[in-house]
């Protein structure tokens, strides 16, 4: 039988992350993947919906700066769309296929091996690999083994999801032409990107169904508000407070029924829907009962802050745990557990306190640490900063003014880092400055006097760091509207006084 050091299953960004990382070791790794190399990081995930985001990015913003000129609207046709989706996947592809048949070629290949098929544990040891194309199954021993399987889109028993008329984020990019109509179940984070992609492109007319009372509710109201607000004028319908109570097939199109809290009820038909009410981790067949793991309510059991399930040498990282559902957070998790597992000296337990996202919407929101919510839910008291962009150079030379800058510190002295929210043009541009002070739980004062370029939106960082110590350029006294710094202790918001 063969024996590896490791054995990886599953080679989307997290499994292929600790692979990678295990020929750094010198030791022998096994990578399987049942389907294709990349998993949801590239195909019908985050490279894809990205591409799709920039190019709708792109016709809104032409459409929006030259209204004035033209009669009709600029705009890609769906082929074109589909086409450039394809080279930016095949492009991406491209580097995973020849890395890995460079590496099974070059020294390394004492190290690597890829294999293509199904991945099941048969004890806390041996994985049998069955592959797809039916050319039968073998048997593979490693010393470790990291589960890395990742998700799917989550289903309801009720909704029949055929992923030609009503769709998951799987389905959506096979579409053939864009959609006359959209319902989109869910306003996450997945279904405000569709909307904002779909609205984009100003050839779908867009409905969000949400069942509480904002979207994006894990979000701050003000952020959450301001995306509504442009969607809304993007021509979007978000239906608050619905309850889905019946979706089905009619013909080609989709019919479905809301009820509201105040008895309304509304029956809808559109051409197309997308369900993206959040992901399952993929847990079947795996074997997990074979070698005794433990599942967790949210994907397989790992300890806090690390990822070592119940068996001490099997490992479960990225989407398969349900802790945050991302690529750079799989991938951290993956290297953290090859180092943990081959390291000569002990490794820091891994840390959330940090997470940098994006939320490709428009515009964008660049998130770091903790919300206000969450500062009130675990009793942090904190103290807030917000800063409009209306008050930021590049803001003003860009045209793009609607926007703030949410910075939220410790209640004392120091007023160390928790959390950002930035909401407007280029907001992702500082955030890993940021996830670096939290990390390093530097004091703010580190900031306030750095150089920044200049006009750039991350002077706005500095401004709110300055303004927190009462030294801001514009005065809050003056600019009030647009600069606020309160306290937040026991869920009650008080002002702070400030020049
Ligand atoms: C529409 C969408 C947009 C997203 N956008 C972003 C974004 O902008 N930024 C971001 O950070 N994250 C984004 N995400 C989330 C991100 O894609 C996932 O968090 C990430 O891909 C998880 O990586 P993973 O390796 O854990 O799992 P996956 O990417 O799901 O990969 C798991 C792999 O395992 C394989 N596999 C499963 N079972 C077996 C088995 N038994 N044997 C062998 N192979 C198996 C699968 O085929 C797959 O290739 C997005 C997700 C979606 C759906
Ligand atoms: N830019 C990014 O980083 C990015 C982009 C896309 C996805 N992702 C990752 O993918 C994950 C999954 O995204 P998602 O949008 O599917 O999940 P999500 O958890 O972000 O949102 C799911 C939404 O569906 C709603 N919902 C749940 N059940 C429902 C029901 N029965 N009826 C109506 N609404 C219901 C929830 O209230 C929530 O608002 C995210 O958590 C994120 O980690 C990240």
């Amino acid at each position: 039988m063969e024996k590896y050091d490791l054995i990886v299953i599953g080679g989307g960004p997290a499994g292929y992350a600790a692979a990678m990382r295990a020929i750094d070791f010198k030791k022998s790794v096994c990578l399987i993947e049942k389907d294709r190399v990349g998993g949801a990081g590239l195909y019908n995930g985050a490279l894809s919906s990205k591409t799709l985001w920039e190019m709708s990015q792109k016709v809104y913003e032409v459409n929006e700066a030259t209204q004035h000129l033209r009669k009709e609207q600029f705009e890609f046709s769906w082929e074109e769309v589909k086409k450039t989706l394809e080279e930016a996947l095949f492009e991406r592809k491209f580097h995973y296929s020849c890395h890995i048949k460079l590496l099974q070629s070059a020294t390394e290949k004492q190290y690597f091996t890829y294999e293509r098929g199904f991945g099941k544990l048969l004890n806390e040891n041996e994985v049998e690999i069955t592959r797809s194309n039916g050319e039968g199954s073998k048997t593979i021993y490693g010393e470790n083994i990291i589960l890395a399987t990742g998700s799917t889109p989550r289903k309801l028993p009720h909704i029949d999801v055929d992923e030609k008329t009503i769709l998951t984020s799987d389905g959506i990019e096979s579409i053939k032409d864009y959609p006359k109509s959209l319902v989109i179940i869910g306003a996450g984070v997945i279904g405000c990107e569709y909307a904002t992609i779909f609205s984009n492109f100003g050839k779908t007319k867009v409905y969000i169904i949400d069942r509480q009372d904002r979207i994006l509710p894990f979000e701050d109201e003000d952020v959450s508000a301001m995306v509504a607000d442009n969607l809304i004028r993007k021509g979007v319908t978000i239906h608050n407070n619905a309850q889905l109570e019946r979706i089905e097939k009619i013909g080609n199109e989709v019919e479905y029924e809301l009820s509201y809290p105040d008895g309304r009820s509304e029956v809808i038909r559109v051409e197309k829907a997308l369900l993206s009410i959040g992901r399952t981790p993929n847990l079947e067949n795996l074997g997990l009962e074979n070698a005794g793991v433990m599942l967790s309510t949210r994907g397989v059991h790992v300890e806090d802050n690390d990822t070592v399930t119940n068996i001490p040498n099997i490992f479960a990282v990225g989407d398969l745990i349900g802790r945050i559902a991302l690529v750079n957070m799989g991938e951290i998790e993956a290297r953290y557990t090859v180092e943990r597992i081959f390291s000569e000296t002990p490794v820091k337990k891994l840390n959330y306190d940090n997470v940098c996202t994006i939320m490709f919407l428009r515009p964008e929101v660049a998130l770091v640490g903790m919300n206000e919510q969450q500062c009130i839910k675990q009793n942090i008291p904190v103290k807030v900063v917000k800063l409009d962009y209306s008050l930021i150079s590049r803001a003003i030379a860009m045209r793009r003014t609607q926007g703030f800058i949410k910075i939220i510190v410790t209640n004392d002295d120091e007023m160390r880092i928790l959390g950002m929210r930035v909401i407007g043009e280029h907001a992702s541009t500082a955030i890993q400055a940021i996830g670096l002070l939290i990390k390093m739980h530097e004091p703010i004062e580190t900031l306030s006097e750095l150089i920044h370029p200049h006009p750039s939106i991350v002077e706005g960082i500095q401004e709110c760091v300055r303004m927190l110590l009462n030294r801001s350029l514009f005065k809050a006294s003056v600019f009030g509207d647009k600069m606020a710094c309160y306290s937040l202790v026991d869920g009650k918001r008080t002002p702070l006084e400030r020049l």
